[in-house]
């Protein structure tokens, strides 16, 4: 506990404005820096929960020897710096032991009421803290002896978790790549089903390590065996069986508040098809990303799957399944469940945001349609996944949902950063399908992408149909940009005629999810295309050594960079639709966020470890939008003019500010 004169020094420092003074006090006093919480609440108790500031920078000599554990406790500093970017800043020059144990958080925890006692916390996970309950805790929650007697701190926590998570890495080298990613999967969701807070602290500071587990490509891999994996249900199941009941049933959902939604009908998971209800494991993995990425309150997240049947034969035969066993309901019947289902929300939440996500192509764009002037929802997909691309588009292969999605915002973006028409851009753009390039000679041609189908006198020499390897032969792309699902049909070929492009600096995009429906590896890319490619793809790959000390860089060219921030931006601004505007400020925010000189080595995107960054901009950008189009009705305390006040920097500030922080709070219960 701080001692009584620090205690002093602190609270004169935050009366006479002398932040720094204060940060400087904590740090030289003799303070037992091992205990977090008792540093948070002392911190509380000093400013009346209004929080205090420390100027990080100034404050912590990033030489100095620090031999305990830094406690950053407080809420924002400044307008430009928000508290946890200064205290990652500050904290980046430590080693990474000291630096786990650095606390950076926007906000103190204020206590938690809790409506339940004893076993029910400890199998409640959004209130279970496991070893870490304070014995005054156990007391009041009616927990003692319900517990090993040791107090167990959040950091020692942490460590055990992360030292179980290596030492099953180490031994489990060598052995397949999916039944490892498997098994570290089952060690994240064990956790994720037991300590939600220790969860999602293990997922932001390793983002970049768990990503790849909890979203693409692994959740593919779960999405597959999910039947069989199944332990316990997390999320909603809305079937075709539960057609009328479903205003009821949304009430079953036992937060009393919801932000944000993930539904799917699980109609095409990422590049694998129809999984049925397995497909759930998807709006688990984005609403995951959304907690990490844009600090969503996990308490506030829904994942939603509408089983309404499935056209797998295989699924359907195979006695695990745990959806309906009919084939998928067409027509009317189909939309007649979406409606009823969007009908329930709206009625119980008005505000929560829909994302839908991996609905097969002819769904995705009937249900936008449907829906985007009637509720606050958007289809990832279509429109989330364009930003990601928009690094500059003139050749595109895959004609679904987030193809067309691509397509038709860059080419507004496009044209409104160059200055030339619309008309101008999209003649640049050409669509390929399964059946090759589309044409006005295509019979039946889909009306999404009617639009982009090229007049054959337009497109000399190259004929209905025609195959990648002749459009990329006739046209030298300066940009390929795979979206088709299809593992390996940028290949040898086709790469090397990207060699012949009329750019110097060339842009492959293999999109396609999981990494085996990448349209090609980054290895082959760079080998065949040559070293001088900028290379993205969906699913991670490592780095390429390109010998003589040179790296191909690899983008992970993933819808990640943008859905968190269009979800936060929208939730904060009030707004009860997302428009193409709103779209656009996070598309042209993303595009705009690296230097020249990173994008001249290749460096289209920043790296993952920075997620919050770069969702704060993108959410400070969408809420701008918003409240440029009046569409901005405020978001809790803060109402529409303050809003409309509020500076760029301000803004940012706002939305960092606003993000939810994986810390044990204080539990109070109450009956
Ligand atoms: N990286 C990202 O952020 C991101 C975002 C959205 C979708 N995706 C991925 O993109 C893929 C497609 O998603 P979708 O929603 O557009 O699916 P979709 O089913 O709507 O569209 C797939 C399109 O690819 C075309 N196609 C199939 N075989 C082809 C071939 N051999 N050559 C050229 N085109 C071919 C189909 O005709 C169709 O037009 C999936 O693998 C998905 O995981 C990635
Ligand atoms: O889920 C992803 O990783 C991206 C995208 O939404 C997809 O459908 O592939
Ligand atoms: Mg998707």
């Amino acid at each position: 506990m701080m001692n009584e004169q620090t205690t002093e020094v602190c609270r004169n420092s935050i009366r006479n404005d002398q932040k720094r003074t204060c940060a400087f006090s904590l740090l030289e006093s003799n303070l037992d820096l091992k205990r977090a919480n008792d540093i948070s609440l002392a911190a509380t108790n000093l400013d009346n929960g209004a929080g205090i500031a420390f100027q990080m920078e100034e404050s912590i000599p990033l030489d100095c020897e620090l031999t305990g554990i830094v406690i950053i406790a407080g809420l924002f500093v400044s307008e430009e710096k928000p508290m946890w970017r200064l205290a990652r800043c500050a904290s980046s020059n430590l080693s990474r032991s000291l630096r786990r144990r650095c606390f950076y958080t926007a906000a103190i925890p204020g206590p938690c009421i809790v409506h339940k006692r004893g076993t029910d916390i400890l199998h409640d996970p959004w209130f279970n803290k496991d070893t870490g309950f304070p014995l005054t805790e156990r007391d009041r929650l009616g927990l003692r002896g319900l517990l090993p007697p040791r107090v167990i701190s959040f950091e020692h926590q942490y460590d055990r978790f992360m030292e179980s998570y290596r030492s099953l890495e180490k031994n489990t080298q060598g052995q397949p790549h999916g039944s490892v990613s498997l098994a570290k999967w089952r060690i994240l969701n064990r956790l994720h089903d037991r300590n939600e807070t220790l969860y999602y602290r293990v997922l932001i500071d390793n983002i970049k390590d768990f990503a790849p587990i909890i979203y693409t490509p692994t959740v593919g891999l779960v999405c597959q065996n999910y039947s069989g994996l199944f332990r316990r249900p997390r999320g909603m199941y809305f079937s075709a069986k539960d057609k009328g009941e479903m205003m009821s049933m949304i009430y079953n959902w036992p937060a009393h508040q919801v932000d944000m939604i993930v539904l799917t009908d699980g109609s095409r998971i990422l590049g694998l098809g129809d999984l049925g209800v397995q497909g759930i494991g998807i709006p688990i993995g984005k609403l995951d990303i959304y907690v990490a990425a844009a600090g969503i309150n996990p308490q506030r997240i829904l994942p939603v799957m509408l089983d309404v049947g499935t056209n797998n034969q295989k699924l359907l035969e195979d006695p695990l399944y745990l959806g309906l066993r009919q084939p998928r309901l067409e027509g009317e019947e189909y939309l007649s469940i979406v409606d009823e289902f969007m009908e329930a929300v709206h009625t119980r939440w008005p505000k929560a945001i829909v994302q839908f996500e991996d609905f097969q192509m002819k769904w995705a764009f009937e249900t936008l349609q449907r829906y985007r002037k009637r509720f606050c929802m958007f289809n990832d997909d279509i429109q989330g996944t364009a930003g990601v691309a928009l690094a500059g588009v003139t050749g595109n292969m895959g004609a679904g949902s987030a193809g067309l999605g691509v397509l038709n915002m860059a080419i507004e973006a496009l044209s409104r950063m160059s200055g030339n028409n619309e008309m101008a851009v999209k003649n640049k753009c050409y669509l390929l399908d399964k059946d090759g390039l589309i044409t006005k000679e295509r019979k039946n041609i889909d009306p999404a992408a009617a639009p982009f189908a090229k007049d054959l006198k337009d497109v000399e020499g190259l004929r209905e149909g025609a195959s990648p390897i002749e459009v990329v032969k006739k046209l030298k792309p300066h940009v390929l940009l795979g979206l088709s699902g299809v593992g390996g049909i940028f290949n040898e070929e086709v790469l090397k005629a990207m060699r012949e492009s009329d750019s110097t600096k060339p842009a492959i995009f293999a999109m396609s999810n999981p990494t085996m429906n990448a349209e090609c590896t980054a290895a082959d890319a760079f080998k065949y295309a040559g070293p001088n490619i900028v290379f993205g793809s969906g699913s991670p790959f490592e780095d390429v050594d390109l010998g003589n000390g040179k790296v191909g860089h690899v983008n992970q060219a993933n819808n990640m960079y943008l859905f968190p921030g269009i979800g936060l931006g929208t939730l904060l601004s009030g707004a009860h639709i997302i428009t193409d505007g709103m779209l656009q400020a996070a598309a042209e925010c993303l595009a705009s966020y690296m230097t020249d000189e990173e994008i001249q080595k290749g460096i289209l995107y920043p790296s993952i470890d920075s997620i919050r960054d770069i969702t704060a901009e993108v959410g400070a950008a969408v809420l701008r939008a918003a409240v440029e189009e009046d569409l901005a009705e405020g978001h809790g305390d803060v109402g529409p003019r303050e809003l409309k006040q509020m500076s760029k920097p301000e803004t940012v500030a706002y939305v960092s500010r606003n993000m939810w922080f994986p810390v044990y709070s204080p539990l109070v219960h109450e009956k």
